[in-house]
């Protein structure tokens, strides 16, 4: 039997630290009093955005203030009868609108006060379903309720688009019953909603261009080249059983006929994830089944691990190395004359090829999940640099991971400079441009702001591709590429919220920001079936 598994994919969990004894007490026992966390998320996290800008809306679009829909949380938290008025089922509940995270938010009657009201965040409800849900979290400023029961669905549900059996209690997608074009609207207003939340000055003066319609990925399902499913053992389960092996899960939902969860609230047992390519669903299936024969054999000896599918594309089928089936045989698939296979080894070296040119990498690093979207993307991002015909561009990728957009836009220019944090992603941007025989490509490791010190392109002559990771740029960065005076920007980002606060701090704080305009706004639909939209944001300066 192999033991690839589990010794080159697991990443180990760390066992719980030891549990304190009580310390000896002779007095009365003291009741325990809960005390609520304080929540304080990051501004553009999803839960920064509901609490600071959703709930707010909410309210003034009802005429409520804070103070009305907010709870007692403390005494909830330790009066059990009180808990048990709180944690109800409500029917006839209408879905106003969907959160940032494609979850639907909605009024529910107060419990205690005749005329308050409480915000409750129901996961799989949609903007006008009619619903019936159980509370079972309340919160400072909101409840979490499960959605029981669609009483009388929205115009947008069609309920016999849902693809996957799990679909209702995986956490993985939200939009499986919305058809494809409704989907992209919601992207589109998620967008939207972004740019008002985040960069309300823009929006007042009125320097932001109409949110363009968005750009839908050629593949609807089987697109994701990147799965990690996860497995735990629970401290009463038997350790010869095979755990659940798949995704988190989201409530304890009966609106759907889900399979059995033995373990709700921790990780779903996935047999297969229809968004995947087929060779990575394979690599789910096959790893699945490996866990079961290292399980009853007893060689598993941690609590639980995360295990990478990640997707490898050869032109030589003897290069392939990878999940194999319960046979030992190698899974590959073949596609327009390449072959795939599913590596599950984090530090295994992977490839793809985006419009014919072949990017290595490191198979746990950064690389874009949606092959079929990336030629769409990339000429949109190159069609919009500006870059003049005679060749005489210059282009700074910011966040460049592995070189994906410095080498697809190579033949154009006449040199580009990349920077990014990981020494894994620089390795491989420099293996990449070997690879494709380029030779007008370099890049430095470091911050992004590194890239300033060693800069001496023409500034009328450079354009600027960002690329950060989802907590988007930070001041001095966006100072320095103001400095910088580049004749255009175009701002890539998987979180359009701290995209949005970019762009607004760049035009209206920095000093030479405000000789820029935002030329568009447009989301790609990296992600279909889940609320996910990576937003491009282009900049120009007035004069160049
Ligand atoms: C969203 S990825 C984009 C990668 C690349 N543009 C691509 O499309 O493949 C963001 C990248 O930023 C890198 N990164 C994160 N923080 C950084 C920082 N402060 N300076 C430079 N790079 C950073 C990450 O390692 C990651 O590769």
């Amino acid at each position: 039997m192999s033991f690839a598994f589990s010794r080159s994919v697991l990443k180990r969990i760390p066992m719980p630290s030891k549990i304190a004894m009580p310390a000896v007490s002779n007095g009365p026992r003291k009741v325990k009093r809960h005390r609520a966390k304080k929540q304080n998320p990051e501004p553009t996290t999803p839960l920064g955005v509901l609490l600071n800008h959703e709930i707010p809306e909410i309210c003034k679009e009802h005429n409520l203030t804070l103070e009305q829909v907010s709870n007692p949380l403390n005494k909830v938290l330790n009066n059990t009868d009180l808990r048990a008025k709180y944690n109800r089922v409500v029917e006839s509940v209408r879905i106003l609108k969907y959160s940032s995270n494609g979850e639907g938010l909605a009024l529910l009657p107060h419990p205690e006060i005749p005329d308050g009201k409480q915000i409750a965040v129901v996961p799989f409800a949609m903007p006008e379903d009619i619903v019936t849900v159980r509370v079972f979290m309340t919160k400072d400023t909101h409840v979490d309720a499960d959605l029981l029961k669609i009483e009388n669905p929205s115009p947008l549900r069609k309920q016999d688009l849902i693809r996957c059996q799990y679909f209702g209690a995986c956490s993985g997608c939200q939009y499986q019953p919305i058809e494809y074009d409704d989907q992209l609207n919601f992207k589109r207003q998620t967008i939207i909603n972004a740019y008002r939340y985040f960069a309300p000055r823009l929006t007042s003066m009125g320097r932001l261009p109409e949110v363009g319609a968005t750009v839908a990925s050629p593949l609807k399902y089987g697109y994701r080249t990147k799965l990690t499913p996860h497995y735990q053992f629970s401290r009463h389960q038997d350790p010869s059983v095979r755990p659940n092996f798949g995704f988190g899960s989201k409530g304890r939902p009966s609106w759907r006929d889900v399979p059995k969860r033995d373990y709700p609230g921790e990780v779903m047992d996935i047999e297969d994830c229809i968004i995947g390519t087929d060779i990575v669903r394979q690599g789910l299936r096959n790893e699945r089944a490996q866990l079961e024969k290292l399980v009853e054999s007893g060689q598993v000896k941690h609590k639980g691990a995360t295990v990478l599918l990640r997707e490898d594309t050869r032109r030589n089928r003897e290069e392939l190395k990878g999940s194999t089936a319960e046979d030992g045989t190698l899974s590959i698939v073949e596609q327009n004359g390449m072959f795939k296979t599913c590596v599950t080894d984090n530090n295994a070296i992977v490839s793809e090829y985006v419009n014919g040119l072949r990017f290595d990498f490191v198979a746990n690093e950064f690389f874009q999940n949606n092959n079929s979207i990336l030629p769409k993307v990339l000429d949109y991002v190159k069609s919009n640099l500006a870059l003049d015909e005679s060749g005489d561009n210059y282009l700074v990728d910011a966040y460049c991971g592995s070189g994906l957009f410095s080498i697809s836009c190579a033949s154009s220019v006449r040199k580009s400079l990349g920077v990014e944090i990981s020494a894994h992603s620089i390795k491989f941007a420099k293996r990449n441009v070997e690879l494709n025989d380029i030779h007008n490509c370099e890049f430095i490791e470091g911050k992004a702001e590194k890239l300033f010190e060693k800069i001496d392109f023409p500034k009328d002559k450079t354009s600027v591709i960002l690329d950060p990771p989802r907590k988007g740029c930070d001041e001095v960065f966006m100072k320095q590429l103001a400095e910088f005076y580049p004749k255009r920007i175009v701002y890539v980002s998987c979180n359009v919220h701290s995209q949005a606060r970019d762009v607004e701090y760049f035009l209206t704080e920095t000093e030479k920001g405000k000789d820029y305009k935002v030329e568009s706004i447009i989301g790609f639909d990296f992600f279909p079936q889940t609320h996910h939209v990576e937003g491009v944001a282009v900049l120009s300066r007035a004069t160049y």
